[in-house]
């Protein structure tokens, strides 16, 4: 099945976790990563979240840099990149900041039908697998929607599920200057974990940014 380039973006302490023991946001981006950020969001037909970070962080999603908004607008394409949650049981609130006109809830067979008819006012719904979403099937939905190019933004759950599947092609770390620490905080990749067959990759670039440094990473086949 044809689909999307796909890239993770995020921003891990240096021992490894994206954010607190009790899931709260921790900033670990200083400004010149966020500016990235905005960077890799303007450069993207679509940014993608998993519900956990909906529910944890409330993000907006949107490019805020008036002088990103000209370069998209300066190659023709609109204001800003659609923006996908991920949320097989469709329990994303309906006051969250990521809903609104250019928005997609991912959901699977397994929604229930009083939730979807409150959030179908708010965002586009596409369906896909039965109990949870099929990301497969989802990103060639994106695809023929015309998304070339996906930004993942998290979280662990979400990075987890598009690594095991081979869905993954590059990845970008920013490793701030800070210990986060906790055994149940969630790291760059959660999920059950991999035993044998661990994805391989190489490395793009390593800059210092921002008193950390930030990785990229092409993810092996
Ligand atoms: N520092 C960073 O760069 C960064 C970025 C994003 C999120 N975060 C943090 O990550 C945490 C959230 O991560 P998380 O792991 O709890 O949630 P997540 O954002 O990864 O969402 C996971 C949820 O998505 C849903 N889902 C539906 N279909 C799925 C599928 N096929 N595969 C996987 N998930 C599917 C499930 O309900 C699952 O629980 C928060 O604490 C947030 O602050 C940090
Ligand atoms: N790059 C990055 N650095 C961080 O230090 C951090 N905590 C996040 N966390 C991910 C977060 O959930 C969101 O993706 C955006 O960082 C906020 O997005 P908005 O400004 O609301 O659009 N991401």
């Amino acid at each position: 099945m044809e689909r999307p380039f796909v890239f993770i973006n995020a921003a891990m302490s240096a021992d490894g976790k994206i954010s607190s023991f009790h899931r709260e946001q921790v900033r670990i981006s200083g400004p010149e990563d966020m500016d990235r950020v905005s960077l890799l969001r303007a450069g993207s037909d679509a940014v993608m979240v998993g519900v956990g970070t909906v529910l944890a962080d409330d993000p907006g999603l949107r490019i805020k840099s008036a002088d990103h908004k000209k370069m998209r607008s300066d190659r023709g394409q609109s204001n800003q990149p659609l923006r996908v949650v991920v949320d097989s049981r469709a329990r994303t609130p309906p006051g969250s900041e990521v809903l609104g006109e250019g928005s997609i809830l991912a959901v699977s067979e397994a929604a229930p039908e009083e939730r979807l008819a409150f959030l179908r006012e708010k965002c586009e719904i596409v369906v896909s697998g039965e109990e949870k979403v099929d990301l497969g099937e989802l990103l060639s939905i994106l695809k023929k929607k015309g998304v070339e190019r996906l930004m993942v933004e998290g979280g662990a759950t979400l990075n987890w599920s598009l690594i095991e599947a081979g869905l993954v092609d590059e990845i970008s770390v920013y490793i701030g200057p800070m210990i986060i620490g906790g055994e149940g905080a969630p790291t760059l990749v959660d999920g059950p974990g991999f035993s044998a067959d661990y994805p391989k990759l190489s490395l793009i670039s390593a800059d210092l940014l921002d008193g950390g440094v930030l990785l990229r990473w092409r993810v092996l086949r």
